[in-house]
């Protein structure tokens, strides 16, 4: 898109173009302006370190949010069950593959490939149904065996799992508990909760949902519990459900309904065919024929997974632990709410823990609030962007599949903070002001442990008031210092120093002089430590996976065809309202504009009112303010005086907008160069390059090749 030099008559037309705008600079759909957006931060926050000593919700976590209606299932429905449920596969087979009961129900979705599948499986598994089993190993094919039954109809279908029983897998489905309760990441799910999504994806672990059974103390006897179960799983079925899967039900089963998903983002994501697999197996999995023959499960997109690969979670005593004394420190009594800083060098498992360690708080209080500090691997927000989440729903999948609308953010617009130390801890300290103080407090961190990030570790110690610092390491020997109340006494950080110090720059009265409890996390799972090498692994894959999980909110949510970026109508905003910056880098002003042209901005409110005067106004230094979003600058009239601008942000929140932040972080090249329906030259792409074109820039792409010498 071309981007035509500043002239006089431009400006002149502009400013019409201003005054005609005056109310509603973002020119689309504005609808009225939502009072609810508080106000911008100022660019140098003070620090307020003291969360007002406040009363713990009483409330736990919500329950019976709403119980899911059971479908109304018409009465003609069971003919058209039985025909469509052809028996091919003789439950032989069933047994021989050590682990699937295949309903005659089921058999539907069978296929010769299935068969086929099912016995190559065979000759890998380790026995046959009518081989003599130790006793152990019967455990473990009975383990194996997962009791699901199909519900054509309503194209859903019921688990029944003994306790303890975990199904570890690769996929994606909405799970309801209707009896018992399961746990998925640490988070208990009961029967008469909301269903939850769940996305269990090759970028990570795989996800478990283990039977924890039902509650002991029950007013039902064992009896009349089985009755209860029962009843509720026959009310998921037009026809009697077969004699196998009701005999498997017991008092103290639990019973789960699955069901497919199907959502803007997974539609979304797997139309780029590097993606279609996005929550398929993995290659380890793939190359050890780790998967259990379950075609219930498959046809809910659920794929089981056995042996090494079905590992999930995996949790050390010092990990448990770690989760054990936090849940403790909620649950008792305290003066202030716990802030946790969550800390270890790259890669090993502070995300992880954090999910799990959320969770496993949400079991107990119905909101957590998470400081984001890592700019690369962001949990709710895209990559380069500082927040404050409220988070009120379990997280159960990798971030990408969760991504939520922060309380707080500021955009720093880098993956990483070297540049700008400063203001980094300046965006930190400004989020920190709209902590409520009334639910736990998580603080994600880099994994820059050593050098100047190891500071910024002692810094974010200090000004946050750490009640609790688990520090994770792994092997033999920690990858840096471990950051005991004690090391803290004397330990100076990047812009914080030991209180007694001579040296200290701050008054000692602003420094936490408090103590901390220190956790120290020994992971033991197998790749602690190393970067994934695997496909959608890589920090630079999971970035683009965050982007364009942003972007998939600017689609439909009924299914259709996916529209690339070009075909939204863009909200049109005159130079003179709002304020642009650069903050990676030096640009002159006169070049400005062609830098961000097809780049993504940080939808950011200042303080103060911008007015231009013509034309574009131009920002001589970062600042640090509010964040309300990401978008694309799609195009620039220079002869107009507009930006035309792709955001998902509603236009009650756009209207505060006054200043567009241009960082390092780029649109997903996927994006670019698989635009769907675009027939053609592909906007934006160019074969045709000049080196010498200004604003112009070579796609770089990443092979995955390793440098010599790492
Ligand atoms: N306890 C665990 N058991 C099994 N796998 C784990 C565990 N913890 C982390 N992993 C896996 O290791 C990889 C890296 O984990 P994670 O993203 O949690 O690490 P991190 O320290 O946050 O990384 P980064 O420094 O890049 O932010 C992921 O694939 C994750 O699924």
């Amino acid at each position: 898109m071309k981007v035509h030099k500043v002239s006089s008559r431009s400006q002149h037309k502009q400013r019409n173009a201003t005054k005609r705008h005056n109310k509603n600079k973002w020119h689309k759909k504005v609808r009225s302006l939502d009072s609810t957006l508080p106000n911008t931060s100022p660019g140098t926050a003070k620090l307020e370190q003291q969360i007002a000593k406040s009363e713990k919700p009483t409330v736990k976590r919500l329950q019976k949010l709403y119980t899911k209606p059971v479908t109304f299932i018409p009465k003609n429905s069971c003919a058209e069950e039985e025909k469509v449920t052809a028996p091919s596969v003789t439950s032989a087979h069933v047994h021989t593959n050590g682990g699937t009961e295949l309903d005659d129900s089921s058999t539907s979705v069978d296929s010769k490939e299935w068969s086929e599948y099912a016995n190559s499986v065979l000759q890998n598994g380790k026995e046959s149904s009518n081989t003599e089993l130790p006793d152990t190993d019967k455990q473990e094919e009975d383990d194996l065996q997962f009791h699901a039954h199909l519900d054509h109809t309503n194209n859903r279908a019921v688990l029944v799992m003994k306790p303890g029983q975990v199904l570890c897998f690769r996929g994606k489905c909405l799970l309801t508990c209707l009896y018992g309760h399961v746990e998925v990441l640490g988070f208990t799910i009961e029967e008469g909760q909301q269903s939850y999504p769940l996305f269990s994806s090759p970028s990570h672990c795989p996800l478990t949902i283990k039977a924890l059974g039902n509650n002991p103390p029950s007013s039902k006897n064992k009896k009349e519990g089985l009755l209860e179960a029962k009843a509720i799983v026959r009310k998921y079925f037009s026809s009697e459900p077969s004699k196998k899967l009701m005999s498997e039900v017991d008092s103290d089963s639990c019973v789960v309904l699955l069901e497919p998903l199907d959502t803007p983002l997974t539609r979304f994501l797997t139309s780029f065919s590097e993606l279609a697999e996005i929550f398929g197996l993995n290659s380890k999995e793939l190359r050890s024929q780790a998967t259990i023959y379950n075609p219930v499960l498959s046809a809910m997109g659920v794929t089981a997974l056995r042996g090494p690969c079905a590992q999930g979670l995996v949790t050390s005593p010092s990990f448990r632990e770690a989760i054990s004394s936090l849940l403790s420190a909620w649950a008792g009594e305290f003066d202030r709410c716990p802030v946790i800083l969550v800390c270890g060098a790259k890669s090993s498992g502070k995300s992880t823990f954090n999910r799990h360690l959320m969770n496993s708080l949400l079991n107990h209080t119905v909101s957590v609030e998470y400081l984001e500090c890592d700019l690369g691997q962001t949990e709710f927000t895209p990559p380069g962007c500082l927040s404050l989440c409220t988070i009120t729903e379990p997280v159960l999948g990798p971030p990408f599949t969760h991504l939520r609308d922060p309380k707080h953010m500021v955009y720093y617009g880098l993956a990483n903070c070297q540049a700008d130390i400063d203001r980094y801890l300046e965006s930190l300290k400004s989020l920190w002001r709209h902590v409520s103080g009334e639910s736990p407090v998580i603080i994600n961190t880099m994994g820059w442990v050593k050098g100047h990030g190891f500071l910024i570790l002692v810094d974010l110690i200090r000004l946050f008031s750490i009640t609790h610092v688990v520090q994770l390491s792994y092997g033999n020997a920690p990858q840096c210092q471990l950051l005991t109340p004690e090391f803290l006494r004397t330990a100076h950080g990047w812009q914080t120093h030991p209180p007694q110090s001579t040296l200290t720059e701050e008054p000692a009265s602003h420094l936490n002089t408090q103590s901390h409890v220190f956790l120290s996390v020994q992971s033991e799972f197998e790749s602690a430590g190393t970067s994934g090498e695997m496909q959608h692994q890589r920090s630079n894959e999971l970035r683009d996976l965050a982007l364009l999980s942003y972007f998939s909110q600017l689609q439909s949510s009924e299914p259709g065809p996916i529209r690339p970026l070009h075909c939204f109508i863009p909200y049109q905003v005159p130079h003179s309202s709002v304020a642009i910056g650069v903050m990676h880098c030096e640009v002159a002003p006169n070049n400005i504009l062609y830098a961000v042209n097809a780049s993504i901005v940080g939808l950011c409110c200042l303080s103060e009112k911008v007015v231009g005067r013509g034309g574009p106004v131009v920002l001589s230094q970062t600042p640090v303010c509010q964040c309300v979003g990401l978008g694309v600058l799609r195009g620039i009239d220079m002869a107009r005086g507009l930006y035309f601008l792709v955001t998902p942000v509603s236009p009650s929140v756009l209207r505060h907008v006054n200043c567009l932040l241009l960082g390092e972080i780029t649109l997903p090249k996927k994006m670019l160069i698989k635009q769907h329906g675009v027939e053609g030259d592909l906007p934006y792409v160019t074969t045709d390059y000049s080196f010498e074109a200004k604003g112009a820039g070579k796609i770089h792409i990443y092979k995955g090749l390793t440098r010599p010498g790492l």
